[in-house]
Formats: structure tokens, C-alpha cells, sequence
């Protein structure tokens, strides 16, 4: 998908400082869900943090580059599963709600990562 047009998003998840907050929350949710917490032991958690935090703000319409690998190659191998991404959604959610963002912001994110889903599982 191409990056949206315009900036709306994210000036709604509140900018830079906002989705830095957010990836955060969600990896500590993350980290504390018995679901996934295992996928997140023993990987370079602030480059991870530093990448997701890019992506969120390009598929955000944010003055960002996303500078990691492609999803297929940073995914590969951990033969993720939909029950783990459904997981990793509930836990962005989460972070979501401690941050105040909207209902609809939320669901305008949430519409920009589910096509990458095909990208990330059973890989
Ligand atoms: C739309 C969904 C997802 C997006 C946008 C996403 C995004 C990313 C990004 C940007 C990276 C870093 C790439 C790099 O280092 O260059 C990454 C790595 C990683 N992702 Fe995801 N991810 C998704 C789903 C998931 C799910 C569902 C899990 C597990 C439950 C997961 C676990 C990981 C782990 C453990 C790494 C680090 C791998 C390593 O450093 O060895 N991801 N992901």
C-alpha cells in the first residue's frame, strides 16, 4: 500500500513522541502476554523499538523513513501464527488506550498494518 497522503494519523497518535510511547507500551504489553511473550526474549529490543517506531510513523503519514528489512526477512523462520499477530494487535490496542488515542485513529493504524499480516505469518 502507498503511504497515505496526508498527516492526519499521525498528528492523531501524537507524533514522533506519541508512537515512540505506544511502541513502547506495546512492547511491555507484549513482553508480559504469556501468548508471545517468548518471540521477544534474546532480539535486540531497541532496534526493534527504533524500527517499529519508523514504520508506524511513514504508515502514519509522518516525515519518517523506514530504514529496517523487509517484513518477510525479519519475520522469517519464526513460523509465526494469526492466533500470535492477533495477540500483538491486542497488546498495540492496549498501548493505545493508556495513550488516549481515538477509537478511529485506532482503527485507521490498525487498517494500515493488517495487509502486512500475509507478510509476517507462517514465514
Ligand atoms: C503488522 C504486524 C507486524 C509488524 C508491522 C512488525 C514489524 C517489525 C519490524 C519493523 C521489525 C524490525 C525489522 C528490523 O530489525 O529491521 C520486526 C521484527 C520482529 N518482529 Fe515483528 N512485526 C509484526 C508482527 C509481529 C508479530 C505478530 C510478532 C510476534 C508475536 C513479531 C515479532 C517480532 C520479533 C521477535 C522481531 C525481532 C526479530 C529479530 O530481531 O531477530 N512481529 N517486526
Amino acid at each position: 500500500t502507498q503511504p497515505p497522503k496526508d498527516d492526519s494519523l499521525y498528528r492523531g497518535l501524537g507524533e514522533r513522541e506519541g508512537i515512540t510511547r505506544i511502541v513502547e507500551g506495546m512492547l511491555l504489553n507484549a513482553a508480559r502476554n504469556p501468548r508471545i511473550s517468548e518471540r521477544f526474549q534474546e532480539i535486540d529490543i531497541e532496534r526493534l523499538r527504533d524500527k517499529l517506531v519508523e514504520q508506524v510513523c511513514v504508515e502514519a503519514g509522518g516525515p519518517c523513513e523506514y530504514t529496517g528489512d523487509s517484513m518477510e526477512e525479519s519475520h522469517k523462520g519464526m513460523n509465526l501464527t494469526r492466533s500470535d499477530f492477533n495477540a500483538l494487535v491486542e497488546d498495540l490496542i492496549d498501548a493505545m488506550d493508556s495513550e488516549g488515542v481515538s477509537v478511529p485513529m485506532q482503527n485507521r493504524l490498525l487498517a494500515r498494518l493488517a495487509p502486512m499480516r500475509a507478510q509476517v505469518i507462517e514465514r
